[in-house]
């Protein structure tokens, strides 16, 4: 059974504390192994990422057979079937409309002093893209990487996918080859993040790494940051749904499942303003675990994670949901907009009871990687600019030199940094001699 809080209860505090640290990831034991799994990557390349993959996806590769060759690709999407084949698409070319609209403007003006100012964004050159393959396969997780990589322009984009058992799923094959992604290598986990982070004989490395993994990839996706960039922690899945007592129980089991099924560390929870409500939920949610294919692992989820909490009102639900973080916040209330306004950390927020959370993972167009484990305080869902880096620019001309070049002087004395002075009073004092150098 999920914890069931009422916020008028004097222990009110006490559960909703404990529910907002409960360990579903992060644990020293996690870390320690992707500690160690890096640390051989780093030492041994491909011989390391061999072994490991043999270890844990108990598949027996050779160096060269780490990365799908192009004739590879090109077999496994064509077994596509064609319904699959046109919805790939359509979520391709939905999620490319939505992430074009973030491109942002490069910008340069002249100040009253007269220097030029400004900024140019430039794409980084090699994204590593992590799409999950342990307990379940991610075409959907393809595009939402490698679309905005894309459009932002990055020129090498390379994916690593885990095929447990050596079983591939034609349909990330098919995504891949729609991305326009150059390279795809059958290697997960850790070992696949230290590989795309350090590089070993035949992957080269990249700049920066993003997507979704499960706890060991979290883990070495923080570790391995500052050697290349990450996009945020996306980890195991999580919902929240609001609602009020209006909706159909059903809809909402279904909707806090839709999250549960993917990892025995996803969280479900379920804020509502009425008691039995949310008993009725929590009956549909059992009846529907019993005939779902993911029982097993969404049963878990639910019963560990799982969580109903009866608020006074929707104003309290928004402030604890707002406490929360959500990956994804579902409200399912008569006026979702007026809601949004207060609710302000969440990765993704799907308003009104028509929109379940399932149509942004797939074909809303907004991006499914998005940040968990109450990383929504502090980070966005993946976007064009995770594949953008910002350069400044200025230009002084000798106007401008003389107008600002003496308060530099000025700092530079008082940081005791001599030449940093100097460099602007060689260039003043040509200025007061005459002719402009
Ligand atoms: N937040 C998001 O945006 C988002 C999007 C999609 C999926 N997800 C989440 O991504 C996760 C996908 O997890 P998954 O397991 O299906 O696939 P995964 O590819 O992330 O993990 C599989 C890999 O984990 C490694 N691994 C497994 N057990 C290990 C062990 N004991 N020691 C060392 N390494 C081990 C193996 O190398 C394996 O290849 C789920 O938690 C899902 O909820 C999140
Ligand atoms: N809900 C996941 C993000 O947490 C993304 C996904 C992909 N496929 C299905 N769901
Ligand atoms: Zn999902």
């Amino acid at each position: 059974m999920p914890v069931f809080l009422d916020t008028s209860d004097a222990g009110f505090e006490h559960g909703f504390a404990a529910l907002l640290s409960a360990k579903r990831e992060d644990s020293p034991d996690v870390d320690d192994v992707v500690a160690g799994i890096i640390a051989e990557v780093r030492a041994r390349g491909d011989a390391a990422v061999c072994d490991l993959t043999e270890r844990f996806d108990r598949l027996s590769l050779t160096p060269s057979e780490l990365r799908f060759s192009p004739e590879e690709i090109a077999e496994q999407a064509a077994r596509v079937p064609d319904a699959e084949r046109v919805a790939l698409e359509q979520a391709a070319q939905r999620i490319r409309a939505y992430h074009v609209r973030q491109m942002p403007e490069d910008a340069w003006w002249t100040d009253p002093e007269g220097a030029g100012l400004g900024w140019r964004w430039t794409p980084v050159s090699a994204a590593g893209l992590y799409v999950p393959g342990g307990l379940a396969s991610y075409p959907s997780s393809v595009l939402m990487n490698a679309v905005p990589a894309k459009v932002a322009g990055v020129e090498r984009l390379a994916i690593c996918v885990p095929t447990p058992d050596g079983v591939v799923n034609p349909a990330v094959m098919l995504a891949a080859q729609i991305a326009g992604v150059d390279e795809v290598y059958r290697v997960g986990g850790a070992q696949a993040i230290a590989a795309l982070a350090y590089g070993t004989e035949s992957i080269a490395p990249v700049d920066k790494i993003t997507g979704p993994g499960n706890a060991f990839v979290a883990a070495a996706k923080r570790r391995v940051f500052g050697k290349v960039g990450i996009d945020m922690i996306a980890g195991p899945s999580e919902i929240l749904v609001i609602a009020d007592s209006e909706n159909d129980p059903d809809w909402l089991a279904l909707d806090l499942l839709s999250q549960a099924e993917h990892d025995e560390s996803a969280q479900s929870i379920l804020i509502c303003d009425d008691a039995e409500f949310g008993r009725r939920v929590v009956a549909a949610v059992e009846a529907r675990l019993e005939t779902l294919e993911r029982r097993a692992i969404a049963g878990a989820s639910w019963r560990d994670f799982g969580a109903v909490i009866v608020a006074r009102d929707l104003e309290e639900a928004a402030a604890l949901s707002n406490r929360i973080a959500p990956e994804h916040l579902e409200l399912c209330v008569a006026e979702p907009d007026v809601l949004a306004a207060q609710c302000v950390h969440a990765g993704a927020i799907f308003l009104g009871a028509w929109t379940p959370e399932a149509i942004g993972d797939y074909v809303g167009g907004p991006n499914h990687v998005l940040p968990t484990a109450r990383s929504a305080r502090f980070s966005s869902g993946l976007s064009v600019l995770d594949f953008l880096k910002r350069t400044t620019l200025a230009r002084m001309s000798p106007e401008a030199l003389g107008a600002i070049g003496p308060a530099a002087e000025v700092l530079a004395r008082s940081e005791s940094l001599e030449a940093h002075g100097l460099s602007v009073t060689a260039r003043l004092q040509r200025l007061n001699c005459g002719p402009k150098g």
